[in-house]
């Protein structure tokens, strides 16, 4: 194994290189895009431009309900009406109106669209022969309340670039635009293996042995943060089963808890010395997870290793994890910040390293929460985010960066849960 640090990596140049190797492992691979049905496209990343398949509106279009009329008024009322998602109807002659809802198609010859409630009928003096009569009760604009085919795009505009993440708004667009499939970027697959023989999967702690917290968390977590979870395998604490797990993977990320300090049982390292895999980023100067690494198995594939302990592989999945993932699926840049807000306590820091501190958001402010020990989940699962202090710690007023927390969703499949 080549030893790419002897050193801990400060905080951001730990990210920065887990973007780095994400974007490396992007260009090794380049995976073909998919095609998915919108149904399924949320939360991926579109591979191409979004283009619009149809201009929209694709057709002139009423923006009211009322009466569309041609040439100014009074006009004569046609007896029919002109619904949406019903065939227009005919052309208009100047001094004519036909009774319009909003997003139906404005027939030809109309010059504008007058709502309900700006005008007013008269009804023929003999009920039995001639016509409707309409007065307008206010100015008649050419133009008005028309929203004229193509107004917001014409086919082949750009809606999106490549990279969008698509959220409910983006399928909403795509749908509008005409798109049953839209392609977009192959899911990063990941695998999970969770190391330790001290681990129970179920019922209380008892004999030494206590609960796994981190099988059931990271599948989740790894799925929002779009990740393909492939599996998520114990190991317990087997040198051997560890190798063959590393070496016969599937995944361009493989992830793994625990092992990663000096203890009797922590075998991460010499595992990746046995695979011949190189370290990017061994040890990293941030409280908690400072054991956490990033390894390079080939020119597709990485490993990023959690310290067991649960918040501190909370802080290696947003250290590590999370970048190299973004990269990986080509995500377009975080926007320009990210948003900083003011810390409402003093929060003690570090001499040397970044700490990332559980928050809540209270009136504006940031207020640190306790619990928030590397061995503890407590303070996290009540939080907002995650606060970035720098060394040396921050005093009330700061205005600390955060890193956001996946917003609990129910998912449809058990994708991320899948234990072997
Ligand atoms: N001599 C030193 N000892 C330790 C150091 C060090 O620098 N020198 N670093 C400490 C720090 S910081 C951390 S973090 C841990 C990292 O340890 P490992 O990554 O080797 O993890 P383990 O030893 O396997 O476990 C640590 C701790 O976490 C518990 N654990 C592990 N997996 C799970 C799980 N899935 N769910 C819940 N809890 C888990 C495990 O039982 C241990 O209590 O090392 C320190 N030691
Ligand atoms: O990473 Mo350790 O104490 O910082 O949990």
């Amino acid at each position: 194994m080549t030893q790419g640090q002897h050193r801990a990596t400060p905080w951001p140049e730990a990210r920065a290189r887990a973007a780095r190797a994400g974007a490396g492992a992007r260009a090794a691979t380049a995976r073909p895009p998919v095609r998915v049905p919108l149904g399924q496209a949320l939360g991926r990343v579109l591979a191409e431009p979004l283009r619009a398949l149809t201009d929209l509106p694709s057709f002139d279009s009423s923006a009211m309900d009322g009466w569309a009329v041609a040439g100014p008024g009074p006009w004569t009322v046609r007896e029919e009406s002109v619904l949406a998602g019903h065939a227009g109807a005919a052309a208009l002659a100047a001094g004519e109106a036909v009774r319009i809802a909003t997003g139906a198609r404005v027939p030809a010859g109309a010059t504008a669209v007058v709502r309900s409630e700006h005008a007013r009928t008269e009804a023929p003096a003999d009920p039995r022969a001639g016509t409707v009569l309409l007065h307008p009760l206010r100015a008649v604009v050419t133009g008005q309340d028309i929203r004229p085919r193509g107004q917001e795009c014409r086919v082949g505009d750009e809606l999106l670039p490549a990279g969008t993440v698509v959220g409910p708004a983006v399928l909403g667009l795509a749908a509008a635009a005409g798109y049953d499939e839209p392609a977009v970027l192959p899911r990063p697959r990941v695998e999970i293996l969770v190391l330790g023989d001290e681990l129970l999967t179920s019922g209380l702690p008892h004999d030494g042995l206590i609960r796994d917290a981190l099988g059931p968390m990271l599948g989740p977590w790894l799925t929002a943060l779009g990740a393909e979870v492939l599996a998520t395998r114990r190991i317990g604490d087997d040198a051997e089963a560890l190798y063959d797990a590393v070496t016969g993977s599937a995944a361009e990320l493989v992830v793994t808890t625990g092992g990663t300090a000096a203890g009797p049982v922590d075998h991460v390292h010499r595992v990746l010395d046995k695979a011949g895999a190189t370290l990017l980023v061994d040890g990293v100067k941030v409280r908690p997870g400072h054991p956490m690494l990033l390894a390079r198995l080939d020119a597709g594939r990485h490993l990023v290793g959690l310290p067991g302990n649960p918040l501190a592989a909370v802080s290696g999945l947003l250290t590590l994890a999370a970048p190299l993932l973004a990269a990986l699926m080509e995500e377009q840049a975080e926007a320009a910040e990210a948003p900083r807000f003011p810390v409402r306590d003093a929060v003690q820091g570090h001499p040397y390293d970044t700490r990332l501190v559980p928050v809540v958001h209270r009136d504006g402010t940031l207020v640190p929460l306790h619990y928030n020990g590397p061995a503890m989940l407590r303070g996290i699962a009540a939080a907002d985010a995650m606060a970035v202090v720098p060394p040396g710690g921050a005093e009330p007023g700061r205005r600390l960066a955060l890193l956001a927390l996946p917003r609990p969703t129910e998912t449809p499949s058990a994708q991320g849960a899948c234990f072997t």
